[in-house]
Parts: C-alpha cells; sequence; structure tokens
C-alpha cells in the first residue's frame, strides 16, 4: 500500500497551478504570487545613516572640538559635507557625499553650535554608521520568488519596491460534495439512526476562509450513484478543486470510485497505508480538477482534509512549497503503540516544541478531537516521544 509521503508526491506532481491575474497591491494580501517580485532600485538607494548622530569627515576629528554646520533633513537631498565641521543625521537620513562616518549623539557632548567627542577619535572608524547603498540588494535582484504568499513580510518588500499591480494566481475555487443517507443539516433533530453533517463546516472552515481560496459551498447528497455523479460533475464545472467526504470505502452504497470515474477522473490513488483515513482516494478531473475522497468518519476528514486536502490546495493555488510540514513536537506522554500503518494521532500542544496525546476513541470520536490542536505523524512502526512532524488543524 502507497505511504502518505508516494501519496503526497504523485498528487503534486499531477496537478497543476491555475491561471494568474494582476491585482492591486492593497488586494494581493493572502495572495500566491505568480511573478517574481524584483527590486527597482538598489537597497538602501543611498548610502543612509545607521543612528541618530553627527556626519563627520575623519581628519577633523583630531580638532577638540567640531562645529556643527546645520542638518541632514529627511526627505530631501543631502547637502555638501563641509570641510572642518559636522553635519546633524538622523536615523535613515542620506549620508552627505565626503562624510566618512557618523558618530553616535551618545559619543559626544553636544553645545548648540558645536560638539565634543567624549570616545577615543582612533576608535572612530571609516564607514562606522554607515548603511552603503545597495547592501541589502542590487536593483533588478529578485526579492521574493514565485510561488511565496504575500504575507507582512513579503507586502513590505513589494511596497518598498514600487510593485503596484503584482501577478498572482487567481483564486483556487474550491467545491465539496458530502454524501450519506443518515445526514441531516446542522439545525435539525436527528433521529438516533441519523447525524447532522460535520464533515461539510469542517471543511468550510478549515478552506472556505483562505485568502487564496474561492469558495463554491457545500452540496449534501444522498448515497446514490445517479444523483452523485451528478452533483459531481455541476461541482467540477466551476471547481478547480473538488472534496468529497464519504462513501469512498467497501461499503455498497460507496459510490464515490465510480463516480469519479464516471466523470472522466484519473485515478491517481485508492487506499493509503494511514490511519485514520485508509480508503482515501485522490484523482486528476478531466480539466485538471484535483479531486479527493476524504473517508467519511469525522476524523478521518480532519486528518485527510488537512494532509492531502491543504497540498492539493495549495498546489493548484500555485504554492512552491504545496506540502511542508509546519513543525517537530515531542511527545511528553508517549507510548509504546505503534501500527503497521503511518498513524495520526491528535495532540495538544503544551510547551514550546512539546504536545501531549489527546485520549480518543478513533475516527468517529469528534468530542475527544475537538480538545486538540492537530496532529503528529508516527510512521509506520515507531513509536515514542519522537519529534515528530506536527500540523495544526487551521491551515
Ligand atoms: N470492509 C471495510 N469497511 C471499512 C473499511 C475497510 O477498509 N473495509 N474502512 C473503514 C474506514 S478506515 C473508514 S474511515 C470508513 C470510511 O468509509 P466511507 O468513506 O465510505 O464513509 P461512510 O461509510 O460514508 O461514513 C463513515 C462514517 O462517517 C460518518 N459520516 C459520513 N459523513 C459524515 C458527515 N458529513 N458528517 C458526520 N459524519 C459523517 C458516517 O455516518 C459513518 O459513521 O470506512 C470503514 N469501513
Ligand atoms: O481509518 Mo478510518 O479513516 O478508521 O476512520
Amino acid at each position: 500500500m502507497l505511504t502518505p509521503l508516494d501519496a503526497m508526491e504523485r498528487l503534486v506532481a499531477r496537478l497543476r497551478p491555475v491561471d494568474a491575474e494582476r491585482v492591486a497591491l492593497h488586494a494581493a494580501a493572502g495572495r500566491v504570487l505568480a511573478e517574481a517580485v524584483l527590486a527597482d532600485r538598489d537597497s538602501p538607494a543611498h548610502d543612509v545613516s545607521a543612528m541618530d548622530g553627527y556626519a563627520v569627515r575623519l581628519g577633523d576629528l583630531s580638532n577638540e572640538t567640531l562645529a556643527v554646520a546645520g542638518e541632514v533633513a529627511t526627505g530631501h537631498e543631502p547637502p555638501e559635507m563641509p570641510s572642518g565641521k559636522a553635519l546633524r543625521i538622523f536615523t535613515g537620513g542620506c549620508v552627505p557625499s565626503g562624510a566618512e562616518a557618523v558618530i553616535r549623539r551618545e559619543d559626544v557632548e553636544e553645545a548648540p553650535a558645536q560638539i565634543r567627542l567624549t570616545v577615543p577619535a582612533e576608535t572612530i572608524r571609516a564607514g562606522q554608521n554607515i548603511r552603503r547603498r545597495g547592501e541589502n540588494l542590487a536593483a533588478g535582484a529578485v526579492v521574493v520568488e514565485a510561488g511565496e504568499v504575500v504575507g507582512p513580510s513579503v507586502m513590505s518588500a513589494m511596497a518598498s519596491f514600487g510593485c503596484v499591480e503584482p501577478t498572482v494566481y487567481r483564486r483556487v475555487r474550491v467545491g465539496v460534495v458530502v454524501t450519506g443517507d443518515e445526514l441531516l443539516d446542522v439545525a435539525a433533530r436527528p433521529e438516533p439512526w441519523q447525524l447532522r453533517d460535520s464533515n461539510g463546516p469542517v471543511v468550510e472552515a478549515m478552506f472556505g476562509a483562505l485568502p487564496w481560496v474561492d469558495w463554491q459551498g457545500v452540496v449534501r447528497v444522498h448515497d446514490s450513484m445517479e444523483a452523485l455523479t451528478e452533483a459531481l460533475s455541476e461541482q467540477l464545472a466551476g471547481c478547480d478543486a473538488v472534496l468529497l467526504t464519504g462513501g469512498v470505502s467497501m461499503g455498497d452504497y460507496d459510490h464515490v470510485p465510480a463516480a469519479v470515474r464516471e466523470v472522466g477522473g484519473e485515478v491517481l490513488f485508492h487506499k493509503l497505508a494511514i490511519r485514520p483515513g485508509k480508503p482515501m482516494l485522490a484523482a486528476v478531473g478531466p480539466s485538471g480538477q484535483a479531486i479527493l475522497g476524504l473517508p467519511g468518519n469525522p476524523v478521518s476528514v480532519m486528518v485527510t482534509a488537512r494532509l492531502f486536502g491543504a497540498t492539493a490546495l495549495r498546489r493548484r493555488a500555485g504554492f512552491s512549497r504545496a506540502d511542508a510540514p509546519t513543525a517537530m513536537v515531542r511527545l511528553v506522554n508517549a507510548d509504546e503503540k505503534s501500527l503497521r500503518l503511518w498513524w495520526h494521532r491528535p495532540v495538544r500542544l503544551v510547551g514550546p516544541g512539546e504536545a501531549e496525546l489527546v485520549a480518543g476513541m478513533g475516527s468517529g470520536d469528534v468530542a475527544s478531537a475537538a480538545r486538540s490542536d492537530g496532529f503528529v505523524r508516527l510512521p509506520a512502526e515507531a513509536a515514542g516521544e519522537g519529534p515528530w512532524a506536527y500540523w495544526p488543524w487551521s491551515v
């Protein structure tokens, strides 16, 4: 049986990013860059002061005191450096040509029109407290590669380098088909043989509000081949990725594998060496859509959506790092249990790099899962405290 690592590789290899579009900078927050951001000028664009202080020529420091000729005004072209005098300068101010160092305010005694050094003149070196033009990056260089998400740090660079209308991937249209005759709306009062649909809301909570997702909604269908095929092809017509829940294992009413084939899906894998979620299916639709059949048990849906759903959507969204695990944690209450499958166990974070296993009754136990922050992965046959790869439930 396929390992989750091989399955992930197969999935990523067969999916392609959606098209790109240009958007205004403010609308690019949270979106994925489809083109690299380039520096439109040197950074910094001029030699600048790293401190509040005084710009000086080194040769003038032998004098006991130095007259202050004026200041370098912020936001203006710097004046010429006068000889035999200092210029007051502020952090980020452009260093006048001819100035060789900036002396910090706290290293001088300040009088209204002159300064006196309070540190030995020999300790002031050429270039001291000056950040050189282009020392961060030269004009034309790549600041951020395509495939990165526009978070606060990327936004800062884009604004600084005048990226007025960046090219980003368009948002990935995601739809969901939830299957099961036993399922009712959350507002319903179920009989003991019925259930409220929790998988639809779970998948929506995981992906629906992401800035790079265009949420197309959840449709619920009965366990009939006709109803399922119709719902799936309707969702595929308007989506870049469709997630199905339930109906993917061995039961007489598990129509998902047949329906996926019926609508022209090419199955990439069906059944993985994982718990929970072993019956999982992945396919590619006729126009490159990601199709995932997530096993119906609620915790299986949470785990497989977080692992394979997130990766498939990120790949379609254009992320260069589609399947990076987020962190490693050590278990503070490890046991010696292991499986011949790759085991995903709910945990609660208890400290930096530390997590606690949350006891539960398996993949139908939503009450226990609700006390966890995410899950760890133990490879087949592995046991003990780890550290293990950890995924938070939230993407
Ligand atoms: N003979 C076998 N039977 C099963 C196997 C197997 O390998 N051989 N695998 C088991 C595993 S593991 C899982 S997981 C389940 C997954 O099966 P399905 O994807 O076909 O899921 P369903 O049978 O439709 O549902 C399973 C379970 O989850 C509940 N469910 C379904 N949808 C929802 C929803 N939207 N909200 C809340 N709960 C939901 C459903 O009522 C069932 O209780 O198969 C095992 N069987
Ligand atoms: O592995 Mo299933 O996914 O037990 O619920």
